[in-house]
């Protein structure tokens, strides 16, 4: 073997080393590699920084490659040293404090700056950006003298950043030029909701806001805005962006753009000399998202190991905001533009938000919200540019894991095919990790270790630990155990048995005990956690607001423009003159745009801002109608024997009492009720959760109906004589889907899942349908209305006062 050559890379950061790793792998012995880093550390993860922050991992757990690395690799290591020149005509590199180094092939891999705003002031003390180790530590040091922090820029790194200083214990500002958030990754609907759900956890937002100044003596004391507003701040964080460092390259007469000009083989204009990460520019594209740096470098790797490669020709990528939480994914072209068609569906009680955007027969851009698990199935099918003509529908209502959207993670995981990519970031796929696993890797250390996937964002970690439960051990393809979503590998079953066993009494002391992976829980388990404390413990358990959706929290359904609307509670659909009035002179006072009739015989007053609510409720002077929980919501009646020539029996009178009896109960999924006076069924009884028929001298009660996305005709529970009867088996049946549902399952899946028959073999024993009866009533005797509540306390009041403008907030 000849003398090695000689590869010098500047810039220790992720791309630039995993060129270098890549280059070990492919051609071990063709190098003798220098590395120079201008940051006093070994290479790390500068993506989990955002978890630093916000306390989910370790500064030590956040390296990639430790010193010893380095040093078995042979590799020269140079750090918290600057490479202050090239001189291209000698190949070699000058470092700051004068070390040379010469080269034979040199990797430029210097990453970006944080775009600092040159506003008045911007170089004051406690005005930083967010980037490296160094950053993180000036929050945290900052945290512990100081209050008030601001973040300029409501993208993905203001956002985490922001919740990083949230979980510091700050009171966080995230100022914002757009009227709505992460406007590069999201459409207006998602974006709305995202900040909804942030403001839930505490971050403010003054949006639309154009800072003009920095305010202070040698230390910022806040910030003066375009409008002549002002917000006191103690630390001042700039993310609005980055920009290629390409200082160093500029001064070496390579050609730059915005960056490094790069070719296809991330060649630059000067022969020997390359340049990877998001300092290059590739076809006008300098990227920041490491997905496409990797890409990046495994063709850098290749042309420098001699192994033939077709070139880099871009990325198309995808995003996911780290905040724990909250699930946000976009990918490729979201926004709807000339050509394009869009499909999407919003569910503001799930808080989920799902839109696909198509060009020709392909999908090419999507925005998930809420629930963001179909996002390696989209990713993958943007990816690949194939035809999903007569697939939309299928694409936006979930894939066919065997059940699509109601598809457990683990029948995903089994559907998705093997090149199917798991870790975006790294690009790895299902069938990769598959054999992985079946090669002997057994934990998901294990697996990063062996194949990179979940050792950058740790995004992809839940579905690396699905596929290690359902291939590892040998049982391939079977499902071992599945959890209720990525926090635990517990299912629904073992969690309420161990709350019961263990008389586990709160949220947190839940997710502690039982040893979840996220300390915070995501948007899945805590409002589920907070259903079934609820469920089990009715007269001690203190309900979680904050473990519920916004809906929940406000009592009135969001609306697609932040506004909200109102329906009272209408018994059984039957109204007064009274009512009427009352309902009339509100709506005229508070100006409120729309009142509609709704499809279960309610008046819906559509329009309402946040701050009218208690006051609206209060002059209605009417209980809530729930129509925003999963709760009780209506009891459709038909006129029935009072007026009807057919009818057998009272169905008003029925549904009126139904509705009496079981109003404010909360339920795994929303519940729906009717009763029809005689079998023509006008009040659609067949198409509820529960559905009452009245007949010659008795009732049928048919259970599991739906007449939503997927409509089920329900099934025939019972048939029963009496007034008291129907009430008696409604509430056993009521409580015993509450007591054995999943969270967010609507009776129509349950009955279906759980079987007919099993549920009349329980309720047809009448000890235990008393019992359920009782049990019921013990959870009903202790509800309240929730809009009385509000009306009566100051404190709860104060939820709805308009968010403070920026001088208030000086003020
Ligand atoms: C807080 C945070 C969270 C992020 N989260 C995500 C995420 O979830 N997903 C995602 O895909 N991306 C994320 N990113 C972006 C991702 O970290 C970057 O795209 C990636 O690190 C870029 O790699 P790079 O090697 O090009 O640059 P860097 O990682 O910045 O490395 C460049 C290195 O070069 C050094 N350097 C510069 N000039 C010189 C010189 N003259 N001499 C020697 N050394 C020099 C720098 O000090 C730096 O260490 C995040 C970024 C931040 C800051
Ligand atoms: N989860 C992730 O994938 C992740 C997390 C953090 C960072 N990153 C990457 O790091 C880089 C930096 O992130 P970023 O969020 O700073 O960049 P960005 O360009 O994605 O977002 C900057 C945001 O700041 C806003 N802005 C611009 N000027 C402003 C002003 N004067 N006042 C208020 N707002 C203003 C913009 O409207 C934009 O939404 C990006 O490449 C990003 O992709 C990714
Ligand atoms: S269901 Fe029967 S009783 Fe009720 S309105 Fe229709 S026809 Fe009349
Ligand atoms: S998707 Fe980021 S580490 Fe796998």
């Amino acid at each position: 073997m000849g003398e090695k050559k000689k590869l010098v890379l500047v810039g220790n950061g992720m791309a630039g080393m995993r060129t270098v790793e890549h280059v070990l792998k492919l051609a071990p012995d063709a190098y003798e590699i220098t590395v120079f880093g201008a940051e006093p550390h070994p290479n790390y993860n500068r993506i989990m920084l955002s978890s630093v922050l916000a306390g989910g991992s370790d500064m030590k757990e956040i390296v990639i490659n430790d010193l010893d690395w380095y040093a078995d690799n042979g590799i020269r290591l140079y750090t918290g040293d600057a490479v202050v020149k090239i001189d291209t005509m000698k190949k070699k590199v000058v470092s700051e404090s004068g070390v040379e180094a010469g080269y034979d092939a040199l990797i430029v891999a210097t990453g970006s700056n944080p775009f600092m705003l040159p506003l008045p002031g911007a170089n004051k003390e406690g005005v930083i950006g967010f980037r490296d180790i160094k950053d993180c530590h000036l929050m945290m040091e900052a945290s512990k003298k100081y209050k008030k922090a601001a973040v300029i820029g409501g993208g993905l790194l203001g956002l985490e950043a922001a919740r990083g200083l949230l979980h510091l214990g700050m009171d966080v500002s995230v100022i914002h030029i757009h009227s709505y958030l992460m406007e590069r990754q999201l459409d207006e609907p998602a974006a709305k909701m995202l900040q909804r759900e942030l403001e839930a956890q505490g971050m403010k937002f003054l949006m639309a806001k154009q800072t003009a100044a920095i305010r202070g003596g040698r230390r910022a004391d806040g910030l003066e805005f375009a409008d002549g507003s002002s917000l006191d701040a103690d630390l001042i964080v700039m993310a609005v962006g980055i920009k290629p460092n390409v200082e160093l390259a500029n001064s070496a007469g390579l050609q730059v753009n915005r960056g490094i000009v790069v070719n296809d083989f991330l060649e630059t204009s000067v022969p020997g000399v390359y340049a990877v990460g998001e300092c290059a520019e590739h076809r006008g594209i300098a990227y920041g998202l490491v997905a496409p740096l990797y890409e990046q470098g495994s063709v850098l790797a290749k042309r420098l190991a001699g192994v033939e490669t077709g070139g880099y020709t871009g990325s198309v990528t995808s995003t996911k905001l780290k905040v724990s939480g909250v699930d946000v994914f976009s990918a490729g072209y979201f926004m709807d533009a000339p050509g394009t068609r869009s499909m999407r569906i919003q569910d503001d009680l799930e808080g989920t938000y799902k839109k696909i955007v198509l060009q020709d027969d392909k999908l090419v851009g999507a925005v998930l919200f809420g629930d963001t698990s179909d996002g390696a199935s989209l990713f993958a099918k943007i990816k690949s540019g194939e035809s999903v003509a007569g697939k939309e529908k299928e694409l936006l209502l979930g894939f066919p894991a065997g059940g699509g959207a109601a598809a457990s993670p683990a029948a995903r995981l089994a559907a998705m095919a093997d090149d199917e990519i798991i870790c975006g970031c790294n690009g790895v796929s299902k069938g990769t990790i598959v054999n992985a696993v079946k090669d002997g890797c057994g934990t998901v250390g294990e697996i990063k270790a062996c194949t990179k996937a979940s050792g950058s964002c740790g995004g992809c970690k839940p579905l690396v630990e699905g596929l290690l439960e359902l291939y590892g051990d040998g049982t391939a393809g079977e499902p071992v155990k599945e959890g209720i979503c990525g926090c635990t590998s517990l299912g629904r079953d073992e969690i309420v048995e161990s709350i019961r066993a263990m008389s586990l009494k709160s949220v947190k002391e839940v997710m502690n005990v039982l040893e979840w992976r996220e300390p915070e829980g995501c948007s899945k388990c805590r409002p589920a956690l907070n259903y079934y404390l609820g469920m089990l413990w009715p007269a001690e358990y203190m309900d979680e607001k904050e473990s519920r959706f916004a809906n929940e929290r406000y009592h009135a359904n969001i609306q697609k423009d932040g506004t909200y609307s109102v329906v009272p509670r209408i018994y059984g659909g039957v109204t007064s003159p009274a009512d009427l009035k009352r309902i009339a002179a509100v709506a005229e006072k508070y100006d409120v745009p729309m009142v509609k009739f709704t499809g279960g015989q309610r008046i819906d007053l559509l329009g309402v801002k946040k701050e009218d609510l208690p006051k609206i409720w209060a002059e209605l002077d009417m209980p809530s109608g729930h129509a925003y929980g999963k709760a009780l919501r209506t009891v459709k009646t038909c006129v029935g024997s009072t007026f009807c020539r057919f009818g057998t029996q009272d169905s008003i009178g029925m549904g009126i009492a139904l509705e009496k009896a079981f109003e404010r109960l909360n339920t795994p999924g929303k519940v729906k009720l009717a009763v029809s006076g005689c079998p023509r069924n006008c009040a659609e009884a067949t198409i509820k959760d529960l559905g009452v028929v009245a007949i010659d001298g008795g009732w049928e009660l048919y259970v599991g109906g739906n007449g939503g996305v997927k409509v089920r005709a329900a099934d025939l529970l019972c048939t029963v004589k009496t007034e008291e009867e129907v009430m008696e088996w409604t509430a056993a049946y009521l409580q015993f889907y509450r007591e054995q549902a999943n969270w967010n399952e609507r009776t129509a899946q349950w009955v279906e899942r759980v079987g007919l028959e099993t549920i009349k073999a329980v309720l047809e024993n009448a000890e235990e349908r008393q019992a359920l009866a009782a049990r019921i009533e013990e959870t009903l005797s202790r509800t309240t209305d929730p809009w009385k509540e509000i009306i009566n306390s100051e404190e709860l009041r104060k939820n709805f006062e308009p968010l403070p403008s920026a001088e208030q907030v000086v003020g």
